[in-house]
């Protein structure tokens, strides 16, 4: 067999897995501009054909992930990992398939969701630690380290509309990483970060993996799952390819000399 076909056996199921996947299938109806011809098929055939194209983004995904495992979900750009992350966290529902999660969940999906553009930094922590679970007398325990983690005292009285990505991006990080979650999901957060910032939010995230939390890594940089990822699933075109070992993993992704 080539050593870059597919290597997925059906994945086994444990008493301790917090995150359940089953046969899960996500199709997004793309639109796009028509000749002339196929809108006057269209138009002459009553219009009973679509006039969208349907796109597979996730094309029947099965993983578990154990408590205190963390994974990297890798794969070339559009193979289908935010949506993953997306589906597990909630935010949105597949078409096919079902996922159970057991525990808190709380994670860095997309910068500044969660957040009012209009809103304070010190009023959307208050607003993202509750839509995150947290009661206002816990947000009210955690503020002064939240805000003294993101580094951002200066600018927490200004609405977020005026910050800058990386601004967003210690804010969030650490409201979430404030909550005390079971399952920490993690898309490219550190892309907007600078280097301290990256530096200080990887201690942290090392320090989640050591305290027994799950975590789920959606990241192009292959040698930082490397190091952190007890495992790494591998989706291409919105199927899994690989699961196991990190390190085998990310050989897939590395590009062949
Ligand atoms: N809301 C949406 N509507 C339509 N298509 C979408 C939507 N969200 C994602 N897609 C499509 O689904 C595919 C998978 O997208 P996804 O963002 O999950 O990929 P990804 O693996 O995270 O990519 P990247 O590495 O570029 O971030 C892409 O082709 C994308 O265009």
């Amino acid at each position: 067999m080539n050593e870059k076909e597919s290597q997925v056996v059906n994945p086994a199921q444990s008493e301790n897995d917090v995150i359940r996947v089953e046969d899960v299938s996500k199709v997004f109806k793309l639109r796009r501009t028509h000749t002339l011809k196929e809108s006057l098929v269209w138009a002459l055939t009553g219009r009973r054909a679509e006039m969208v194209n349907i796109f597979h983004a996730l094309d029947d995904v099965s993983f578990n992930i154990p408590s205190g495992q963390t994974v990297g979900l890798l794969g070339f750009n559009g193979s289908g990992k935010s949506t993953m992350l997306k589906l597990i966290s909630g935010v949105m529902r597949p078409d096919q398939g079902s996922i159970k999660v057991r525990g808190k969940i709380a994670g860095l999906i997309e910068v500044g969701a969660g957040f009012h553009p209009d809103l304070t930094g010190r009023e959307n922590v208050y607003l993202n630690g509750a839509i995150l679970g947290m009661t206002e007398a816990e947000i009210d325990a955690a503020y002064d380290d939240i805000v003294a983690f993101s580094e951002i005292e200066q600018f927490i009285d200004t609405e977020v509309k005026f910050y800058s990505s990386g601004m967003f991006l210690r804010l969030a990080f650490s409201v979430a990483v404030h909550t005390n979650p079971d399952i920490f999901l993690i898309d490219e957060i550190l892309a907007v970060g600078d280097a301290p910032f990256q530096r200080k939010c990887l201690d942290r995230i090392r320090e989640l993996r050591a305290s027994g939390k799950s975590l789920v890594i959606v990241s192009h940089d292959l040698n930082m799952v490397e190091e952190l990822c007890d495992r790494a699933i591998v989706l291409e075109k919105g199927k899994v390819v690989f699961d196991g070992p990190a390190a085998e993993g990310v050989k897939r992704l590395r590009p062949e000399d």
